[in-house]
Order: structure tokens, then C-alpha cells, then sequence
């Protein structure tokens, strides 16, 4: 099932078009990178995903609901981690979650387990009866994601999950992120740090002035922006290594400097490289290979279209 579907879902405040024309599928069990530059409209659509602001036009559904008419289908269903979670700074962290679960209407026994299950998954069993008061920013962020995950969610939604978080907490916490996928749950996440959602994300969709520009697998957007999504780098000796190398199925271009070579190629070609310089008698002095990077990919679109407002 697709978890999340927008066609032509349009925001305006007044002349201002916030989000334009937004066509968005995200499949059940993916965890989805949305990114783009400050104010390109990424909010705006998670808080039109929630029900929290109604589209100006165009058709919207979560979880098969529409989040204008049945917002309460869809909260029920829907984990949302603003980028910050206010807790009760004198309540422990236990506490919090035992007064969300009441909100959220869970009673029983099994709540105290549920509780300390989420607690313990998101490492905050030995801090759990501590004041929030006491925590640091990753630990309130770790016990957001303990909250959201009580309620047993379908779908979780993270504006900005890591900011102010230090790289080591980032670290952390996006290995969380990544975690709540491998559980089969669907993940859509907000953030202009490519790295980072480079590391956790299935696919990724670039947000540019509220439309989407580029949406695919790091892979395939390297393909699509960069020519070769794959970049090996060769270093051999021997004779008319060049047109063997650019022969080799999947091998978009290479580029020689003496004995160096760079093979832009559309998949992890190795090991048909090494035999090509071992077959033809010559000498593999090195063999790497480049993954696409997210970074590069951006910037690249957003220089090779002359965009202006790309921050
Ligand atoms: N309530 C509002 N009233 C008027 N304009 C708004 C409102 N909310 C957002 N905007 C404008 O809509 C545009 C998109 O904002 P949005 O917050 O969705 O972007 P964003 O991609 O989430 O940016 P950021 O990374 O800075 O959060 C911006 O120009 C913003 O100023």
C-alpha cells in the first residue's frame, strides 16, 4: 500500500506559494528523505500530511485517509517528532510517557510494559525516572521518539530530527531512525543535512521553492544529475587500457590522467575492471570505488540550474 500520496497539493498564504503542485508517493515500510533548502516548503506539506493546515488545493491521503476530513483516523495511525518536543521538565521521563499514554486513551497493564519497552529501545532505561529537566537535548530527542512510538504508529513523520543534536547524538539517533524502518514501519523525515539522510533514507525527494525537483534513490538521483551513479577509481599500467575500460557494459565515460583512470559507470564494475587490466596483460596498481554522494549530487542541481535561491 502506499503510505503517503499527494497530487497537485498546493499551499498559499496569500501570494506567497508555500508548497506548488506537490505529487509525493511514499510507499509503506520506506523511510523517505524529504530535502531542501530553508523555507523550500518541507514543513508546510508534513503539517498538510497531519491535518494541522488544510491545502489550498489538490488531494492528499495518509494511510488511505484524508487528513482534512478524518484527521482523527489519521492521528491515530500517525507518529509526528516536531523538530522540538515539549515535555514536563519536572516530570521523569517515565512520567511523560505514562501522561501521553493516558491522552492517547491506552489503559491496562500492558501500558507499563509498552512504556518500558520504548524506554529501553530508545536507551533511556537507566535515565527513565530521572526529571526531564535533567536530560540533554539527545535524550529529550530519544525520549520524543519513545513517546511517538506508544501509541504503536504506522507511520512516523521528523521535522528536523537532529537539530542542535551534537554528531555523536546525530549518530545515534539516526541509527534509531533507521531502526524503525528495518522495523517495517514507514518513515518520512525532514532535513537539510544530506549526509544524514544519506545514511538512513531508501529514497530522498529534493525540495525546491514548494515543488519537488528530483526524487529517487541516491543512486538513481546520481544518475540523473551526475551522468554515473558509480565512480571507480583505477590505477594500472599496460597497453590500450582506456578504450577496453570504456567498453565495458555500464561504463558511461572515463577519464585518463597518465596511468590513472575514472570510470563513471551505472553500476559497481570492480571486478569486470580488474580482469579487463589482467586480461590484456597490464599491471592493477589500485582499485577503489566512489559511492555516489548526496552532497555532491545537490550541489551539482542546484548549480547546473540556475535556481538563484538555493541556500
Ligand atoms: N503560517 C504561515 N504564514 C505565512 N507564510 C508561511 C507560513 N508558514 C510558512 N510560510 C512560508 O511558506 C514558505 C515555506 O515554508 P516552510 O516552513 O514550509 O519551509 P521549510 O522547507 O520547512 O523551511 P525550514 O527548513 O526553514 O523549516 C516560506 O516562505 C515560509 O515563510
Amino acid at each position: 500500500m502506499t503510505a503517503i500520496e499527494t497530487q497537485a497539493l498546493s499551499k498559499r498564504y496569500g501570494d506567497l506559494v508555500a508548497v506548488d503542485g506537490l505529487d509525493l508517493s511514499v510507499e509503506e515500510g520506506e523511510v523517505f528523505g524529504l530535502l531542501g533548502p530553508n523555507g523550500s516548503g518541507k514543513t508546510t506539506t508534513i503539517l498538510m500530511l497531519l491535518g494541522l493546515t488544510e491545502p489550498t488545493s489538490g488531494r492528499v491521503r495518509v494511510l488511505g485517509y484524508d487528513p482534512v476530513r478524518e484527521p482523527l483516523s489519521v492521528k491515530r495511525r500517525v507518529g509526528y517528532l516536531p523538530d522540538t518536543v515539549g515535555f514536563y521538565d519536572e516530570l521523569s521521563g517515565r512520567e511523560n510517557l505514562r501522561y501521553t499514554a493516558a491522552l492517547c486513551g491506552l489503559r491496562g497493564r500492558s501500558v507499563e510494559t509498552r512504556i518500558e519497552e520504548a524506554l529501553a529501545s530508545m536507551g533511556l532505561t537507566d535515565a527513565a525516572d530521572r526529571p526531564v529537566r535533567t536530560y540533554s537535548r539527545g535524550m529529550k530527542q530519544r525520549l520524543g521518539l519513545a513517546d511517538v512510538l506508544l501509541k504503536e504508529p504506522q507511520l512516523v513523520i521528523l521535522d528536523e530530527p537532529t537539530l542542535g543534536l551534537d554528531p555523536q547524538a546525530a549518530h545515534e539517533f539516526l541509527g534509531l531512525i533507521r531502526s524503525l524502518g528495518d522495523r517495517g514501519l514507514t518513515v518520512l523525515l525532514s532535513s537539510h543535512l544530506l549526509h544524514q539522510v544519506q545514511a538512513v533514507t531508501d529514497r530522498v525527494g529534493l525540495f525546491r521553492k514548494g515543488r519537488m525537483a528530483l526524487v529517487g534513490s541516491v543512486p538513481e538521483l546520481a544518475r540523473q544529475v551526475l551522468g554515473g551513479a558509480y565512480r571507480v577509481h583505477l590505477e594500472a599500467e599496460g597497453e590500450d587500457l582506456e578504450s577496453a575500460l570504456a567498453g565495458l557494459p555500464g561504463v558511461r565515460r572515463v577519464r585518463r590522467d597518465g596511468a590513472r583512470y575514472l570510470l563513471e559507470a551505472e553500476r559497481d564494475l570492480r571486478d569486470d575492471a580488474a580482469r579487463t587490466v589482467v586480461q590484456r596483460g597490464g599491471r592493477l596498481l589500485r582499485l577503489d570505488l566512489e559511492e555516489p554522494d548526496l552532497d555532491e549530487v545537490y550541489r551539482a542541481y542546484f548549480e547546473e540550474v540556475p535556481h538563484g535561491d538555493a541556500a
